[in-house]
């Protein structure tokens, strides 16, 4: 029987980093992140509604959603984030369960890896077999996120409008804090992963 885990974080706090790293030792990765921009992209009905609802500032010239602008957005208007959830999660969810399905019929031994920067929030914990935190503190992700081209501002309203940090530590079965090095943390990743398939 295949198996689902999730991989959580705060943001910038290097989930994506470590999926690459799992992938590599095997495991089938579903990102959340991947799920949502797939879900606006041009020509998706998404789109036209997000336009509507925010006005024609949201799209590029090319048509297609101006991310950074709709991130400022909805980090500075709860409302904003609350509605774009609304119309987007219900559907990141289904795309996890029928890619889960798929996956786990076509290789019923498979580690499926449900990367998922709101799993506390969105309460994936119980489709799940375990939950792996990658943990770090904040003054790095917001080092990381500036050197994304983030500003202060927005970065900070990003990390305090996620869950706590202790508040994801509670519900994950595995922390791996990543405060080191990228090779410190691929080195923690393949123990973990060895642990997990004896
Ligand atoms: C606002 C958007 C367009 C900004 O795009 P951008 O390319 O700058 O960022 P990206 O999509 O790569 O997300 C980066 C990180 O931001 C954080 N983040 C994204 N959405 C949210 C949210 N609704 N609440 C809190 N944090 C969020 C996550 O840690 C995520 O990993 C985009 O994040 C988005 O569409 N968000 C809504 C969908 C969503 O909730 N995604 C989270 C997956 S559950
Ligand atoms: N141990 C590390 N040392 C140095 N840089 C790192 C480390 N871990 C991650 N990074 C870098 O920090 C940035 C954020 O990492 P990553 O994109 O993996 O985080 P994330 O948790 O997936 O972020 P998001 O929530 O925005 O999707 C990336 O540029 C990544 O290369």
């Amino acid at each position: 029987m295949s198996r689902r885990i999730g991989v959580t974080g705060g943001i910038a706090c290097g989930k994506s980093l470590a999926a690459d790293f799992l992938q590599l030792l095997g495991a089938k990765i579903l990102d959340a992140d991947l799920f949502a921009r797939e879900l606006v992209a041009p020509g998706h009905p998404n789109l036209e509604r997000i336009a509507k609802h925010f006005g024609a500032r949201i799209l590029h010239a090319d048509g297609s959603l101006d991310r950074a602008q709709l991130r400022q957005i909805i980090f500075s208007d709860i409302q904003a984030k609350q509605w774009l959830e609304e119309l987007l999660h219900p559907k990141i969810r289904e795309r996890f369960l029928a890619e889960s399905t798929a996956i786990g019929n076509q290789d019923p031994a498979a580690t499926i890896l449900w990367v998922v920067p709101l799993l506390v929030e969105n309460r994936y914990a119980e489709l799940l077999d375990g939950v792996l935190l990658i943990d770090c503190p904040v003054s790095l992700q917001i080092e990381r996120l500036a050197q994304r081209g983030w500003d202060l501002k927005t970065a900070q309203a990003a990390i305090a409008q996620q869950i706590h940090p202790e508040e994801r530590r509670l519900v994950a079965t595995w922390i791996l804090p990543n405060g080191k090095s990228p090779a410190d943390l691929q080195l923690d990743l393949q123990r973990w992963w060895q642990a997990l398939h004896p």
